[in-house]
């Protein structure tokens, strides 16, 4: 039932001097804000889940705003009337716009570097799109539809649409007025203000030589993208948008996540199971298989763990995709590999997701073994938390799981927890975002409904675990940008015919007949079909997994980390960009001229770090040094990275989930940063 991505397996550049050590003891460069809002699910009411999976077009989000509430216009959170800024993102309060500093007089320092919280140049544009004109978030998708048609019908071109959507200003929707979202943002020209705004910052860093004339050679290239057309000139097709809101439900990307042997896919297998996701057939036959193979304990891990390897070795070793509803959500389940040799796929797999479950193992010395960790199997718990907040998953569920190991004490729940929230708020997760649930997935305590266990139920009446998912948030979908559909994996089927892929529609939208252009090979092709969970879709929009077959297209030209964008509006195939970085917990420093692996969305390639630009104060962001000769742990630091090859990559302020980078070495995760720049392209 669940699917899997057929991407290699192991990390090719070696794992066994791993080492783990705490990161950002000494600097807290994230910092904590307390959200004011948490789980809309009322402690211990249970709710029947159904499990049907009839396909349906993508819906847009609908931002709402409640009473005494304001709604961010950037980011959509339902922030109090006490806040000035959005707690999430720092956006200004919209009334209180005219007080937003002009961005030609403001301070040119480059803001301390924080993952989905605006740049310096998002801010500025947020700030001038506030004084422009007020924002109306809490459109519904109807309202989005109904304006872009009476917009359409008055002009008579589908030119009008973009228009009304801009009006609109929906985040996901509006395009390149002044009030767009850091996500509409669509400015590539040299022209744009974050552009000036960064080459300032840039002069006052005082760069010169190599790096300020490849600047400025970009800045030339940047005014017309490489079929000659710049983003901000895209208008969406009636048709993406018609019918976006048909299935009431909102679609989730899911990661579940954490160290080897915490139990993620048993927990999940089990929750499959009880939502009646996987038949008795098959569960039979999972016990039989496992008994077999002396593992009996794994039976509903083979629910997920579907290869004969992974089965054989009892560990997970690519991610597997399956599907379950909640009442509110259509979730994609993505079961990450927990192994540090498999953290590459995990990296594939959470660029994909929305929201993640970290799973801890509650039995002593194990949840000790996933946060520090001592000999060969340590810390990814650490990692992964750090790893999936840096490519850009902001709520996260921490599944405090075999608790039944430790007789279901709260003890040890509030040990667990008591030391493990201070990383993760490090880690940049707000303490709003962050859901705890105690559960046991062997016993089948907590997950589906309320536990039956005494011991547990004594001191625990919250929401299970799939409650907790339920009132997960699915982020807003950029469904009238420019196609950006990424390749997750190749594959050739009856159906979709030789030449097909499975991947997530980032942004934009296709149907059958539909012409796109493949990145990075610039071939043109035509969509033959489109799949989801086996069944055809005539059209599928932003935020949907699919699986789609190419005509006139050899399947040689498709590939993992390869992204099927709009002809006209096509991904940058960069050879040369500038990142924001922050570095990890590294031993060895990074200098000028370091060969690492470059993790980007499904791509993963050898890079060389080729500047050293400048080292940032990682709590002011403002400039410590320029060139400098190396980078050590826990710093910030702009760098220009050059890939073996090109790249599909975007500026992260243009299109985020094309813009987060994860950079390896030696196995090890080194650095995670952000696109600020595409220096050249090919
Ligand atoms: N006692 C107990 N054991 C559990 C529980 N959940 C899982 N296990 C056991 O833990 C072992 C590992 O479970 P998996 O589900 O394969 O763990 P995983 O995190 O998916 O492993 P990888 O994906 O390989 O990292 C198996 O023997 C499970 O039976 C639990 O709630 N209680």
């Amino acid at each position: 039932m669940p699917r899997k991505w057929r991407q290699s397996d192991f990390d090719d550049d070696g794992y066994d001097d791993y080492d783990e050590e705490d990161y950002y003891e000494e600097e807290e460069y994230l910092e904590d804000k307390e959200p004011t809002s948490t789980s809309s699910v009322v402690p211990g009411q249970s709710q029947s889940f159904t499990s049907t999976t009839q396909p349906t077009a993508t819906e847009v989000n609908e931002p709402e705003t409640e009473e005494g509430l304001w709604a961010c216009p950037v980011c959509t959170f339902d922030n109090s009337l006490d806040s000035l800024t959005c707690d999430i993102c720092d956006t200004p309060r919209e009334d209180l716009s005219e007080k937003v500093s002009d961005p030609s007089t403001s301070s040119k320092e480059k803001v301390p570097f924080k993952f989905d919280t605006p740049s310096p140049d998002e801010k500025n544009l947020a700030a001038r799109g506030l004084k422009k004109s007020p924002i109306r978030v809490a459109q519904s998708p109807d309202d989005i539809l109904n304006g872009a048609r009476s917009s359409m019908a008055k002009a008579g071109t589908s030119k009008s649409i973009s228009s009304a959507v801009s009006k609109l200003n929906v985040p996901g929707l509006s395009q390149s007025s002044g009030a767009s979202t850091s996500e509409s943002h669509v400015g590539n020209g040299s022209s744009s203000a974050p552009e000036g705004e960064l080459a300032d910052a840039l002069k006052q860093m005082n760069v010169g030589g190599d790096y300020m004339e490849s600047k400025s050679r970009e800045n030339a290239d940047a005014s017309t993208s490489t079929y000659g057309l710049s983003l901000e000139s895209y208008e969406p097709e009636p048709w993406m948008l018609k019918d976006a809101n048909k299935d009431s439900r909102q679609l989730l990307h899911l990661i579940v996540v954490g160290h080897v042997d915490a139990g993620k896919s048993t927990l999940m297998g089990r929750i499959l199971h009880l939502l009646g996701r996987v038949s008795q057939k098959e569960m039979h036959k999972n016990e039989k298989e496992s008994k077999q193979q002396g593992k009996g304990s794994f039976a509903y891990a083979f629910v997920l763990d579907e290869g004969a390897e992974e089965r054989a070795r009892g560990v997970t070793m690519t991610v597997a995709v399956a599907h379950f509803e909640t009442p509110k959500l259509r979730v994609v389940l993505l079961d990450a590999p927990g192994h540090r040799d498999f953290v590459p796929n995990m990296i594939s797999g959470a660029s994909q997701a929305d929201a993640a479950i970290l799973v801890v193992d509650a039995s002593i010395g194990a949840f000790e073994a996933g946060l520090e960790g001592e000999g060969q199997g340590r810390g990814q718990t650490r990692e992964h938390a750090q790893l999936v907040r840096s490519l850009g998953v902001e709520q996260l569920i921490v599944a405090v799981n075999k608790l039944d190991a430790v007789d279901f004490s709260k003890e040890r729940f509030d040990f667990i927890r008591g030391t493990l929230q201070p990383f993760l708020k490090q880690c940049g997760f707000k303490d709003g975002s962050l859901q705890w649930v105690p559960v046991s997935a062997s016993e089948g305590q907590n997950l589906t409904m309320a536990s039956t266990e005494s011991a547990l139920k004594a001191w625990y009446n919250g929401p299970c675990l799939i409650e907790l998912v339920d009132s997960l948030k699915p982020p807003p979908r950029l469904v009238a940008r420019p196609l950006r559909l990424t390749i997750a994996e190749v594959m050739k089927t009856r159906t979709l015919g030789p030449s097909a892929f499975g991947g997530k529609l980032e942004s934009g939208a296709i149907h059958s007949g539909t012409k796109v252009r493949v990145m990075p090979s610039g071939e043109i092709a035509t969509v033959k079909s489109i799949e989801l969970q086996g069944q055809q879709l005539k059209t599928a929009r932003a935020g949907e997994g699919v699986d789609v077959g190419l005509n006139g297209i050899d399947p040689g030209m498709l590939a993992p980390g390869g992204v099927v964008c709009h002809p006209d509006y096509p991904v940058p195939v960069a050879t040369r960009f500038e990142v924001q970085l922050l570095t990890l917990d590294i031993r060895t420093p990074i200098l000028k001229g370091s060969q690492v692996i470059l993790h980007v969305h499904h791509a993963r390639q050898p890079a060389r770090v080729d500047q050293l630009v400048s080292l940032l104060d990682p709590k002011k962001g403002t400039v410590l040094r320029q060139r400098p000769r190396h980078l050590t742990a826990n710093q910030s630091a702009i760098v220009v990275i050059v890939p073996d090859e090109g790249v599909c990559i975007e500026k992260y302020s243009d299109f985020r989930a094309l813009g987060r980078i994860a950079l390896r070495e030696g196995g090890k995760t080194i650095a995670v940063g952000i696109v600020t720049d595409i220096l050249e392209r090919k």
